[in-house]
């Protein structure tokens, strides 16, 4: 079976053209690849196929098997794939996921989409629908004990949900001690992605993520949206601002004409290879 692994300021997944490839058991597929000593290494497995509702469809697979139902960074590749190894020639084009129809506006330079613009659809905010337990219209800056020590969250999904943490430092964060237990409390019902965010100027955030199912990574495109709609709301930063990850930079928008949130990114290739059974 033939792969390419890609990535998106450091966030690698490992991309199956599923219009050539058959996969029976892709979890199972997913934590085999993705070890980075027994396998190809990467934070998972991402599924590049046909759509009946749009252009492409994309699904995607943490590291531990689990699926998620969007992958900010991930679409952006899926993008990149599509138009440069021949699958498109439009440069807008949709994609369907685990959280509706995306359109993506691809940037090509020198015949290459190496950059993409999501419109990652509208933030989800109820509670229940995160989901989050604890009621309520919003969950906007509430305190939680986690670990023995109180953080102050708010939870916002862009199809997966998020907890946005802001902290005065994300260097000195034990990220491998506290994220699991963000991941797994209790009060997150389908477990979390968890941000902790600092904020540097009213338009400037920098952030680390501990992502449900693959652990730390290097960035993730959910991620930096949740934690600009979680500024704003929070009063912290302007509706349109730079979102800085371990990999690199995200330009996010939180649009108050559609209430759509529009992130724009790069997207590139490591290297193909196959599998021999
Ligand atoms: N890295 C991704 C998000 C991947 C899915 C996430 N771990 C989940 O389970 O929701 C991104 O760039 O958005």
């Amino acid at each position: 079976m033939k792969f390419t692994k890609m990535q998106g300021l450091g966030n690698d997944y490992i991309y199956i053209n599923c219009f050539e490839e058959h996969l029976e058991r892709p979890e199972e597929l997913s934590r085999k690849l993705s070890d980075r000593h027994f396998g190809v290494g990467a934070d998972g497995l991402i599924l590049i196929g046909p759509s009946k509702t749009a252009d492409f469809k994309m699904e995607m697979y943490n590291a531990d098997g689990s699926s998620g139902e969007m992958c900010g960074n991930g679409i952006r590749c899926v993008g990149r794939y599509v138009h440069d190894r021949g699958l498109t020639d439009q440069e807008t084009i949709t994609v369907e996921t685990g959280a509706g129809i995306k359109t993506l506006r691809l940037h090509v330079e020198d015949g290459k989409a190496k950059k993409a613009t999501v419109d990652m659809g509208e933030p989800i905010l109820e509670p229940e629908k995160i989901p989050v337990l604890g009621g309520g219209e919003r969950f906007i800056a509430r305190s939680v004990e986690v670990g023995g020590r109180e953080w102050t969250v708010t939870c916002v999904s862009m199809g997966n949900p998020h907890a946005v943490i802001f902290v005065p430092e994300t260097e000195a964060l034990n990220l491998a001690e506290i994220g699991p237990l963000f991941e797994f409390h209790p009060l997150f019902p389908n477990r979390i992605n968890t941000e902790f965010v600092k904020v540097l100027d009213g338009e400037t955030l920098q952030m680390r993520v501990w992502e449900r199912g693959s652990g730390e990574t290097m960035a993730c495109g959910t991620g930096a949206c949740a934690t600009l709609v979680a500024a704003v709301l929070n009063g912290f930063c302007k509706r349109s601002g730079t979102v800085r990850l371990l990999g690199g930079t995200l330009q996010i928008t939180w649009d108050e004409g559609d209430n759509h949130v529009y992130m724009t990114g790069p997207a590139e290739f490591v290297f193909d290879g196959s599998i021999a059974d």
